[in-house]
C-alpha cells in the first residue's frame, strides 16, 4: 500500500485505529474451541465486527508462532481474509545480518503478503535495508517502545546530548523515505511526541500502548497527528478481549467504534485531514 492510499483510508473512515490480533487460544471464548480453526474463526469475527472503524490490523506473530504449523496456517488465512484496502502489519520485530533479513522480508512480504513488518534497529543499516527493497512494502522501525524496559537503553544520553532513540530516528530516516519507513512510538511516551514530530514530521508512527497499557489517546494525537493523518494507533487486548463471552465480536465492535469516534474528534481538532 502507498502512503497516499493509507492517508485516504484515514480520511474516509475518520479513523487511525489499528486492531491488534494478539489472538491467544487460552483467552478466546470457549464456544469457539469446537471450530476446526478457532484462532482463525475468532480473527474472522473480530475483523468483520471492527472493519468499519479500523484502517489497519496487526497480528503479533508470536501468538501464531507459539502454536507451530497450525498457528502459521491460522495467520495465513487471516491475512488472506483481510480486505485489500486495509493496511496489514506483521508485528514480528525482526532484523539480522543482511542475507538473513532478506529471507525474513521474503517470508512476510512475498509469502504472507503483509504490507509491513516491525523491525529492530539495533543491528544497523544493513539489517534493515533488505526490507526496504520491496516495492510498496514498509519497515516499521522500533524507535521508542511502550514498555517499562524501554527506558533501559532508549533514553540513555549520548555524548552529543541526544537520547539513543533520537539517534535512531536521525540516522535511520536516511535509510528510507516517508513512503516506506514508519516508526514505533509507544503511547505511554506521549510527552516525547512533540519533538519526535519535529524529527520526522511526515513519517507515519505506529503507536501501541493505549487500552491495556494505559497510554493517553488525546495527548499523543495532539502532537502526533499531521496533515496526512500520520498515526496508526494500535489496541489489541482492549478490543479483542473486551468481552470473553459469546458476545465478544459485538463488544469488540462497540469498543472500536468508541475509539474511532474519539479519533474523529481529534482529526478535526488537531489535523487538517
Ligand atoms: O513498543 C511496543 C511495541 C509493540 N507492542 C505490541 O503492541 C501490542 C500492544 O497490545 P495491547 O494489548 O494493546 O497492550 C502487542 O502486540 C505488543 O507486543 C507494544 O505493546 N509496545
Amino acid at each position: 500500500m502507498k502512503y497516499q492510499q493509507l492517508s485516504d483510508q484515514i480520511r474516509s473512515k475518520s479513523s487511525y485505529l489499528c486492531v491488534g490480533l494478539d489472538t491467544d487460544i487460552n483467552k478466546i471464548p470457549k464456544h469457539l474451541l469446537k471450530e476446526k480453526d478457532p484462532i482463525f474463526e475468532f480473527n474472522k469475527q473480530i475483523i468483520d465486527a471492527t472493519i468499519d472503524y479500523a484502517v489497519a490490523y496487526k497480528p503479533n506473530i508470536a501468538f501464531y508462532e507459539a502454536l507451530g504449523i497450525k498457528g502459521w496456517e491460522s495467520l495465513q488465512k487471516t491475512i488472506e481474509y483481510l480486505p485489500k484496502d486495509v493496511f496489514t502489519i506483521a508485528d514480528a520485530k525482526r532484523g539480522d545480518i543482511g542475507n538473513t533479513s532478506k529471507m525474513y522480508a521474503k517470508a512476510f512480504f512475498e509469502q504472507m503478503k503483509f504490507d509491513s513488518i516491525t523491525v529492530a534497529p539495533y543491528m544497523g543499516s544493513d539489517s534493515v535495508e533488505p526490507f526496504l527493497e520491496f516495492e510498496d512494502k514498509w519497515v516499521i522501525l522500533l524507535a521508542l517502545t511502550s514498555n517499562e524496559g524501554g527506558k533501559d537503553f532508549q533514553f540513555e544520553e549520548l555524548k552529543s546530548g541526544e537520547k539513543v532513540y533520537q539517534k535512531v530516528l536521525e540516522v535511520s530516516k536516511k535509510w528510507g523515505t516517508q513512503e516506506n519507513l514508519m516508526y514505533v512510538v509507544g503511547a505511554t511516551r506521549s510527552e516525547e511526541f512533540q519533538q519526535i514530530r519535529k524529527a520526522v514530521p511526515y513519517h507515519f508512527l505506529l503507536v501501541p500502548g493505549v487500552g491495556a497499557q494505559g497510554g493517553n489517546l488525546k495527548e499523543l494525537s495532539k502532537y502526533g497527528l499531521n496533515k496526512n493523518g500520520g498515526l496508526l494507533v494500535n489496541s489489541s487486548r482492549g478490543i479483542i478481549y473486551a468481552s470473553k463471552g459469546e458476545d465478544f465480536a459485538k463488544v469488540a465492535r462497540e469498543k472500536a467504534q468508541t475509539i474511532q469516534q474519539e479519533m474523529k474528534g481529534y482529526l478535526e481538532q488537531f489535523s487538517e485531514v
